[in-house]
């Protein structure tokens, strides 16, 4: 069985001038794998995460044939049970973790809570927070956990977002944009810990970025969106044989360090990819 499945996923919004769909028809399962979702600002990305979490504000709205957690259907579930979703069965770490730490309290506080609300107990929440803590590399744990989230740096805050993330068991993380506010290599250390945590308790993995290096080099598999559109579907290491022309206009204008130097290629737009009948790949 899928961990998640998607199927004919649409977000709207009213607006003064009509509907604004922001997703459109999205399909897609997840298995135990990372799969990564890639496309350039506005399209699509977040919100298809956020709907798998029934995290739209009104007046946005999902509609869907269905949307599937380990077979059960997130849209027939009542707001109790989706918080139960939430918590336990599916974690998003978001871009920056100075927005989701509560600031008036320390890092140990929030994790020892985040324990308690999974388990129902205090009991050895403690011992786990430093256990955590520890499998996302963070060395003087004793230390951290008094720390107030504004004296952490962000790769260790992020760190400690994965930590508490990890606490319930979930059978999915996603991922939104979790690297985007680090330096490159603080940005390497966050994703190799993910990795790590995600292949070890084989979970599944939606990561969205803007970065096709970034995901291709980091998934096994890649969704490319295009205007609220999924336009093509393939294996991470085969995305250099991509074959929609949007995803291949976005493989040439990026810059390449081992061929020689060349005026990087513009994106020319066609109307025709945010059609349904654009749609590649199957695997
Ligand atoms: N409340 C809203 N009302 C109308 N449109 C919205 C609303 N929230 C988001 N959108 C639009 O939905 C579209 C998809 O947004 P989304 O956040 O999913 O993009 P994204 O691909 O994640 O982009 P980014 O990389 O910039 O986060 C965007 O065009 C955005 O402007």
């Amino acid at each position: 069985m899928s961990l998640i499945e998607v199927e004919d996923l649409w977000v709207r919004f009213p607006t003064r001038t009509g509907v604004f769909d922001a997703v459109r028809g999205v399909s897609f399962s997840l298995g135990r794998e990372r799969l990564g979702i890639v496309g350039e600002s506005g399209s699509g990305k977040s919100m298809t995460g956020r709907a798998i979490l029934r995290l739209i504000r009104p007046p946005g709205k999902v509609e869907a044939t269905h949307i599937a957690v380990e077979g059960d259907d997130i849209l027939k579930m009542s707001e109790r049970q989706m918080r139960d979703v939430r918590g336990q069965r599916i974690s998003m770490i978001m871009q920056d973790p100075k927005f989701s730490l509560n600031p008036v309290m320390t890092v140990g506080d929030q994790i020892i809570e985040a324990y308690t609300q999974a388990h129902g107990s205090r009991a050895n929440a403690r011992e786990k927070t430093l256990e955590m803590l520890d499998a996302v590399a963070i060395r003087d744990a004793e230390r951290v956990m008094r720390a107030y989230p504004h004296e952490m740096s962000g790769g260790m805050g992020q760190r400690i977002m994965i930590a508490m993330m990890m606490i319930p068991n979930p059978s999915v993380l996603i991922a939104d944009e979790p690297t985007s506010a680090l330096d490159v290599s603080v940005q390497t250390q966050v994703l190799r810990i993910m990795d790590r945590l995600v292949s070890e308790r084989g979970m599944g993995l939606i990561f969205i970025s803007h970065d096709l290096n970034l995901v291709s080099a980091f998934c096994d598999r890649v969704l490319i969106m295009y205007a609220g559109r999924v336009v093509e579907t393939c294996r991470a290491d085969r995305l250099h044989e991509a074959e929609h022309p949007y995803t291949r206009g976005l493989l040439n204008s990026l810059p390449r360090l081992d061929a020689p130097r060349r005026r990087l290629e513009v994106l020319k737009r066609d109307p025709a990819w945010s059609d349904p009948g654009s749609v590649r790949g199957s695997s």
